[in-house]
């Protein structure tokens, strides 16, 4: 079970130390460009979530984190046990919310790198606990999924 929880951990000291990087190292909006009009580093901040949305409402960031962090917990507990994909899906979610919840506490905004041009669409600017939190949450997708399948085929 520890297992998972140092998933999350290194997930957050990755998330952690990235972002310490870019705010140390680069000037806010400098850009670096990666692969010529598709990948870019750019220091980029965000005090909202998604596209910039709900900005400043660090209070309500605390909370949604908070009760997603109680949930993944009392999940990983419960569930995660016998299914590896959703133990590992949790444990990115866990990593990926508390690297941004460290973010608002301490900064009150997100530090934000990833900038990439998909289709000449400016995708928003994201870092890695967003990546382990979009991760996370396609593999809890696929996981229940999964398990949807194997329950219908003993079931039947
Ligand atoms: C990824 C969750 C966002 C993350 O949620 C969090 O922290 C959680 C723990 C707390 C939030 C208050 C609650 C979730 C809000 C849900 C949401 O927002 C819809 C999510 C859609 C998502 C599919 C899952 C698509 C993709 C997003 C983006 C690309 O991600 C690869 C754009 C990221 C850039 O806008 C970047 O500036 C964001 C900034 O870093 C702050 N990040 C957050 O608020």
């Amino acid at each position: 079970m520890f297992l998972y929880y140092i998933i999350a951990l290194i997930i957050i000291a990755i998330d952690q130390l990235t972002k310490w990087t870019i705010v140390k190292t680069m000037e806010l909006g400098e850009s670096i460009t990666v692969i010529q009009d598709f990948f870019y580093i750019t220091s980029h901040r965000n005090s909202g979530a998604a596209w910039g949305i709900l900005e400043g409402k660090m209070l309500f960031f605390y909370i949604v984190t908070i009760v997603v962090v109680i949930c993944v917990v009392y999940y990983m507990q419960k569930h995660a046990k016998n299914d590896k994909i959703l133990a590992v899906a949790l444990s990115f979610i866990l990593g990926g919310a508390i690297g941004n919840f460290i973010d608002r506490l301490f900064r009150q905004e997100v530090v934000d790198f990833f900038n990439f041009y998909i289709f000449n669409y400016n995708f928003p600017i994201f870092n890695v606990a967003d990546s382990a939190l979009t991760v996370g949450v396609i593999l809890v997708i696929i996981a229940t999924i999964l398990d949807e399948r194997k329950k219908g085929k003993t079931t039947k």
